[in-house]
């Protein structure tokens, strides 16, 4: 792989630049994902309601007078994080970061059940598509946006089971980038595979 000579120019996308946080912030995202498991789990009586709503208020009041635009939030940009401290992706870690591709690990939780056990189907284009921006990103490319992106579901998705997804650059042509990548469980099995076009931005594109 060759950096590309047009690495620094993200169109309209800014320099991505990672986060430094307190050792509570990992905490606080992992007990929000917590919360995110219960409320899609829990059949409470009145009074756990009423209690739960209430300890909810408390803790958005809280929160709220500290809400910053898009870049300035820490949330995304802690790599050593799961899901880089992001609540929307998919809790995994990054194990591998390299031009030859690269892989995370973790598993699909409660609250991403589609149904009958299954995770949902629309948060493995989730998992792809972060997986296919990092995957750019480490190949030296600069930051461009998914044109298309295809799944193929080769196996029921489960829930709660390590599971491991890695992608890697197919090729490039000008502002082209095909990407690929396959889950699979720890047995190898392949659960999911998919393919996707990253157009890198003109100048002045978002
Ligand atoms: C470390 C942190 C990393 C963070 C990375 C963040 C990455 C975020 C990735 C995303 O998820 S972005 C969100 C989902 N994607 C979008 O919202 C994209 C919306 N679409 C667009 O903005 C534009 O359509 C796009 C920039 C993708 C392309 O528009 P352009 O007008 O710049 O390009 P154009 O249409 O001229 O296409 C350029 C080339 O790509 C080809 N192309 C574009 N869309 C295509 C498509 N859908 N299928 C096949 N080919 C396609 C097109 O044919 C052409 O090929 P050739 O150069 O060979 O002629």
């Amino acid at each position: 792989m060759a950096v590309d000579e047009h690495y620094n120019e993200h169109g309209g996308f800014p320099k991505f630049e990672t986060a430094k946080v307190e050792p509570e912030y990992g905490e606080l995202i992992e007990a929000l994902r917590r919360v995110q498991d219960l409320a899609v789990s829990v059949d409470m009586p009145a009074d756990a309601l009423k209690a739960a709503l209430a300890q909810t208020q408390q803790l958005v009041a809280t929160m709220e007078p500290h809400v910053v635009p898009e870049r300035k939030t820490p949330a995304g940009r802690v790599p050593r994080l799961p899901g880089r401290g992001s609540l929307l992706m998919l809790p995994w870690t990054v194990e591998k970061f390299d031009a030859d591709g690269v892989r995370s690990r973790g598993v699909f939780r409660r609250f991403h059940l589609g149904g009958n056990g299954a995770a949902h189907g629309g948060t493995l284009p989730l998992l792809f598509d972060d997986l296919f921006g990092l995957t750019q990103h480490a190949y030296g490319r600069p930051i461009s946006r998914t044109a298309y992106l295809h799944v193929n579901y080769r196996k029921i998705t489960p829930l709660n089971q390590p599971l491991v997804v890695e992608g890697h650059v197919d090729k490039v042509e000008g502002r082209k980038t095909f990407i690929s990548a396959t889950l699979k469980n720890e047995d190898g099995e392949l659960i999911a595979d998919s393919d996707a076009l990253m157009v890198q931005l003109l100048p002045g594109q978002q």
